[in-house]
This record gives structure tokens, sequence and C-alpha cells, in this order.
């Protein structure tokens, strides 16, 4: 088996919420946003992590990065557990992972030119680059990310969402990363523009060989884009596995509820498909529910998923629930879409 890229063993964050109103001797709550999650990630693969807003998808992803401190084990190509790293030595392979988030233009100092946003990565790890040099190196990946060589005077309030977006990625690929960690990189554009953008991602995956983690809300690009998928409820894996595999036969209850609420486009189909609806609210991170998180509000919950975490392993796919199976009214549904 070949090594994996990134692996990822047990992580966890904790948050100490402390509130304004808290005396300093009180110990804060602390809220879970990662809890226990494990993948491994091959060169070339693109892994999707998918789940309800604030199940911990961003969070996952800081931390594996070192952007915010975390516990567990995250292995770099192998040999190096990255959580153990001193600043200093972290930086080596600072431009090895890059990421490029939701919101473009945000991301974006607008006080600077696309040259110097899409160059300032490279004055931190290539600091013996020329300024020829640096200045080749821009323009070679404006071309690479579709945008044109005249632009580079130019400053990121001039351009459009996609455009911005295509800068983010621009500046996250100077350095020519291994691996790109991509943080809901199209929901904040309009849908004809994600197409562009999805495309410019799977074209540069093929052609540089970059390995991707994929956040997303939206399930069919993550179908479309992603050879694996890891879903997450409450900062824990519920369901993880091939793609195409977990999409046509989902086996955990909070899979199969997040796939019958996809929008299928055809009327047909999507007026006669049954939804698989959660009971309730989603649990307040803060305060858990005991054994599997999903058990309040799921239709098959037993008194064993009050006490037990459920570490069950289906046959080349991870389902962590006590009571796996197929729901076959989606599956029908879904081998249709
Ligand atoms: N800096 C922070 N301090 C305290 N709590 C935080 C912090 N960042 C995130 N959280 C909490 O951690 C949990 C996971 O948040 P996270 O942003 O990772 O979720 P997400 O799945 O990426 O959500 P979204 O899809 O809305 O971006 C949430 O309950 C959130 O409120």
């Amino acid at each position: 088996m070949t090594t994996p890229l990134i692996e990822a063993r047990d992580v966890r964050v904790t948050f100490d919420i402390r509130r304004a109103s808290d005396l300093p001797w009180h110990t804060p709550p602390q809220l879970r946003a990662v809890n226990g999650v494990s993948f491994k990630l091959e060169q070339g693969k693109t892994l999707g992590i998918v789940g309800e807003s604030g199940c911990g998808k961003s969070t996952l992803a800081r931390a594996l990065i070192r952007m915010l401190p975390a516990e567990g084990e995250v292995i770099w190509e192998g040999k190096t557990d990255l959580l153990k790293l001193s600043p200093r030595q972290m930086l080596k392979y600072r431009s090895d992972i890059q990421m490029i988030f939701q919101d473009p233009l945000a991301s974006l100092d607008p006080r600077m030119t696309v040259g110097e946003i899409i160059a300032e990565p490279l004055r931190t790890h290539r600091p013996k680059m020329g300024r020829a040099a640096r200045k080749e190196k821009v323009r070679e990946v404006m071309e690479k990310v579709g945008l044109l060589p005249n632009q580079i005077n130019r400053y990121p309030h001039e351009f459009s969402g996609g455009q911005c977006q295509r800068i983010g990625i621009a500046r996250a690929l100077v350095v020519e990363p291994k691996l790109l960690i991509c943080d809901e990189p199209v929901s904040a554009l309009d849908v004809s523009i994600q197409a562009q953008v999805i495309a410019l991602l799977e074209d540069l995956r093929r052609d540089l060989g970059l390995t991707i983690v994929f956040i997303a809300h939206d399930l069919s690009v993550v179908r479309h884009v992603c050879d694996e998928v890891m879903v997450l409820y409450l900062g824990q894996m519920m369901e993880a596995g091939a793609t195409e595999k977990l999409f046509t036969e989902p086996q955990h209850p909070y899979t199969q509820a997040l796939l019958s609420a996809v929008p299928i486009p055809d009327p047909e189909v999507e007026r006669n498909k049954v939804l698989i609806a959660l009971e309730g609210d989603l649990p307040s991170p803060l305060n858990p529910p005991s054994g599997c998180p999903l058990r309040t509000r799921c239709p098959r919950a037993t008194d064993i998923c009050a006490t037990k975490p459920p570490t069950a392993q289906i046959a080349g796919r991870q389902v962590f629930c006590h009571h796996p199976g197929p729901a076959p009214e989606v599956q029908a549904v879904l081998a249709e879409s």
C-alpha cells in the first residue's frame, strides 16, 4: 500500500468558551469542535468533507495546517507528525500545504496589487528568489489559473468573485504545494461561476498531481469532484469511503438523511423521492449526547446508542453506527439521479 500524503489520527480540537461575565477562576466550558477524526489521503486524490453547518469541517481543516492548536497526530508523508513540530520547523511544511477560503475578496489584502498578493508567499517561502524570477513565476501561475498577465497591477476590488477566487488559487499554487485545502471554495460564487472554478481545480489536480481536501455544503459538487468522502456530525465522523459507493449505498442514517435532502434535477424523481428527516434540532456542541452523537435525532436509535460510541466498520467503508444498513428508498432515488 502506498504511503498516504497526509494521515490524521484521532485529531481533536477543543475551544474554551469564556463569557465576559465569567470570573477568572471559573473553568470555562469546553466545546469539542473536532472529536477524534482519523483519515488517510493518498497523493493525487481528493477528499471531500461534508456535514451541516457547525459540524467542524473548517476547524478540522485549520487544525491540519496548525492554524489552530489540536491534539492527536497529523502524519505528513508517513514520517513527520505536523502537530509535534515547533513553529519554526513547521515553516518548512507550510509551503507544501496551502489553503483557499470561501470568501475570495475578504481573503485578499485590498491594498495590494494582484501581483503583490500572488508573490507574497514567495517572499516567505523562497526568500532567495530574485525579483525577476519572482515576477516570472507570478505571471506563469496567473496564466495557469486563467488570469491575464496584464491584470498584474490591478487591485482585488476590480475583479469579480470568480476572478478573486482565481487570485486566491494562484497565491496558493505559487509555492507549488502538494496539498491544497479548499474550504467552501465556491459557496460564495454564482452557480455559473462555481462550475468554472470547479473545472479549474480539476484541471490543476490533473496537471499538477495535486492532492485536495475539499470542504463543501453542496453534495452534488462533492460527488462530482471527490474520490473519497468523509461525513461529519458534531465534530465526529459518521461515515467515510469511496465517493460513488457512499453516494449510491449510504449505510449511516445521517448520510442517508443528508443525501435524501439533495435536490434531484429530474422533477418527476424529485416529486416522488422520500425525504429522511432527522428529529429535532442539532444539539449544542457544548453538551453533546452520550454514546452516538446522532442518537437524539436518529430514527434507528436504541439503548446501546446512548451508552457506547459506535465503532462499526463495513467492508471497505467506515460507518460509525450501531445499526448501519441501507435505506432502500434513498438508494433507489440516487441510482436514478
Ligand atoms: N474560534 C472559535 N471559538 C469557539 N468556538 C468555535 C470557534 N471556531 C469554531 N467554533 C465552533 O466549533 C464548531 C465547529 O465550527 P466550524 O466552523 O468548524 O464548523 P463548519 O462545519 O465549518 O461550519 P460552516 O459550514 O458553517 O463553516 C461550531 O460549534 C463553532 O461554533
